[in-house]
């Protein structure tokens, strides 16, 4: 099943929006049924060859009676029950089977979608969304909609036909009857539709709670440190309590609507029941009607309360299933990232005017660089070349220096300017080979692997061993793996070994150097580390990647003490580019930063050898 992309409505502005809504959650769970649809009509097809059976019960009670009235044999009439009986038996069960295996396979082609779709996003449009509600939607919402698209859509397409079905066998009996249950449903079905429209309500409502619960909690637990340290358990707990709550007043409003529905839906019945008592015992007693046809006119009376109750029920399920088809399709309607961020420039036009560059890794280059998020202009006019060796950017928070990384990853693009790898347009090189091209380690360095092994060699390919003891030796983890019970192999988290921030981050810059990348970039990849730790991890980094461009965010400006290149940025603008020393002479906001230490750093503003 490979749903085409469907955005909402585009109906006309004057119907009322709830019906534009449904209509288009309507359009696209067709467009996730569509490539089942002629099994879906097999499946509706057998389930009213279930019903037909049951339909023609009344007409064999008809067929006993008539026997009785005569004195004849009632074995062939309990013969076609009982086969009737095995009948339905055996189609109701392999309908529940197969549609519950294709709603299955929906759920799973569809979330599989999602995964693909999220992770397939880019940047700055899936770090906008919250967590919490993006696995809400994945989770609980495909499964939602598993129990909209399998037996109940059947049912609910069957059931139609089985009442109309129904009231034409009725017609055939009795027309004056059939007038006074036509008229009693009419005015049933009325209630049915305003109380309807409440359960409907109601359940989105209860879908979009319980989401923003999940939100609320996955990002406490997130920071559940910063929870537990600043004692606001209470309020986070009573922030998800609000959504709770929410959850269960949406969720007795629906109750209250389905109970409402399933009063009707019993009443409709019997009230159908007691008016052709009625009608059809006055039929009987003068004449007009047999006493057969009133008891099989009876029976189909009561033959009508499934159908009616299951198109009753299912307005919950879909209720349900298309608020979740509206959830599920804000995210698989995220743009790729190559939408997103396509390749726009085709030329390589500084590679021309420059000359070719002097071999891989050489250089990233910042040309006349323009940036900002939505109207809010972060980077301008940002112009500097990072050679081979280590180039350090300083300067205050917020100052744009994260930003720059991303740019050269593409999470991001310029708005102006241009990056350039060996004098190429970033934009310009396919981005899966751009991404090898250069090790990331993000400021929170978060592990992902079950063991130590894995969590070193994320997305490292074809790893050396002997690389792998180099790469441990220079972030000065190879004691420490020793160390441990199943060394390399030793289970981390939750059922392993705890990893201090300070490993996290080495193990982080570790993988970083078995990436074997041209360029490595380094978000205060390691700010956990005491200032002496840190400077000699970068500066064992920087002798590993001698032929690499090693760029480096930190605060630590003692840090940048031995780096080939330090650039201070300010307000998004490039201040100064120098050497530690002549920056500390030339540039107050420099030494200012410099004289502003970390709690543990050694030689505060001045340089090291
Ligand atoms: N995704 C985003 N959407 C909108 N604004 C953003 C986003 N990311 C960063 N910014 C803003 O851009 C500016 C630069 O952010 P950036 O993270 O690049 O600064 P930085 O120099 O790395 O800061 P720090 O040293 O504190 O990490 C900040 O004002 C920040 O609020």
């Amino acid at each position: 099943m490979e749903p085409p992309h469907t955005s909402g409505t585009t109906d006309g502005a004057a119907k009322p929006a709830h019906l534009d809504e449904s209509r288009g959650s309507l359009r696209i769970l067709w467009s996730y049924v569509r490539g089942m649809r002629w099994f879906l009509a097999a499946m509706i097809v057998l389930q009213l060859v279930a019903d037909a059976a049951a339909l023609s019960q009344p007409l064999i009670f008809r067929w006993v009676l008539d026997e009785l009235q005569v004195g004849g044999s009632l074995f062939w009439p309990l013969m076609v029950l009982a086969v009737l009986a095995v009948m339905g038996m055996a189609l109701t069960g392999t309908c529940t089977l197969l549609l519950g295996r294709s709603a299955l396979r929906i759920v799973r082609n569809l979330r599989c979608d999602l995964v693909r779709r999220v992770l397939g996003g880019s940047v700055g449009t899936v770090e906008r969304r919250s967590v919490g509600d993006v696995l809400s939607r994945v989770g609980t919402d495909t499964t939602l909609l598993g129990s909209t698209v399998g037996d109940a859509l059947v049912r609910a397409a069957a059931a139609p036909v089985v009442v109309v079905a129904t009231l034409v066998l009725m017609g055939t009996i009795d027309i004056l009857m059939l007038a006074v249950v036509v008229g009693v449903l009419a005015i049933v079905t009325i209630g049915e539709a305003l109380a309807g429209h409440r359960v409907r309500d109601a359940t989105e409502q209860a879908q979009v709670h319980v989401a923003a619960m999940t939100s609320t909690l996955h990002r406490a637990l997130i920071a559940f440190r910063t929870v537990k340290a600043s004692g606001t358990e209470r309020a986070e707990s009573e922030r998800g309590g609000a959504e709770v709550e929410g959850a269960f007043r949406a969720g007795r409003r629906a109750l209250r609507g389905e109970a409402l529905l399933g009063m009707l839906a019993a009443a409709s019945v019997d009230v159908t029941f007691l008016a052709v008592l009625a009608v059809g015992g006055a039929r009987v007693a003068s004449g007009d009607l047999d006493v057969g046809d009133l008891v099989a006119f009876l029976l189909y009376v009561a033959f009508l309360r499934d159908p009616i109750e299951t198109l009753t029920f299912t307005i919950t399920d879909f209720a349900q299933g298309l608020a979740a088809v509206r959830r599920i399709e804000t995210l698989r309607s995220l743009p790729a990232e190559a939408e997103e961020l396509p390749t726009k420039v085709r030329t390589t036009e500084w590679a021309t005017q420059n000359g070719p560059s002097s071999g891989p890794g050489t250089e990233v280059r910042f040309d006349k660089v323009w940036f900002g998020y939505s109207d809010y202009p972060v980077l301008r006019d940002v112009s500097f070349t990072a050679g081979r060796g280590l180039t350090v950017l300083v300067g205050p928070s917020g100052a744009g220096k994260t930003t720059l990384l991303s740019l050269v990853e593409r999470f991001i693009e310029v708005d102006r300017g241009r990056v350039l790898l060996d004098a190429v347009d970033v934009r310009e090189l396919d981005r899966d080979e751009l991404r090898r091209r250069l090790a990331y380690v993000q400021q929170e360095a978060p592990l992902l692997g079950e063991t130590v092994r894995e969590a070193m060699l994320y997305g490292v390919p074809d790893p050396d061993s002997a690389d792998v003891r180099g790469a441990l030796r220079a972030v000065a983890l190879d004691s420490w793996v020793k160390s441990l019970p199943s060394g390399l192999d030793t289970p981390v988290g939750e059922r392993g070994v705890a990893i201090s921030g300070g490993q996290r981050q080495r193990l982080a810059v570790a993988r970083a150097l078995l990436r074997g990348a041209d360029v490595l970039l380094l978000d205060e990849a390691t700010s956990q580390l005491d200032a002496v730790s840190e400077r000699t991890l970068l500066d064992s980094v920087a002798h590993q990647a001698l032929s690499r461009v090693v760029l480096v965010v930190t605060h630590r400006v003692s840090v940048a003490a031995k780096a080939d290149q330090i650039v201070l940025l300010d307000e998004g603008g490039v201040r100064a580019v120098g050497k530690h020393t002549e920056l500390l002479r030339s540039n107050p906001v420099y030494r200012e930063l410099a004289a502003v230490p970390c709690r543990d750093d050694p030689m505060p503003g001045t340089p090291h050898g």
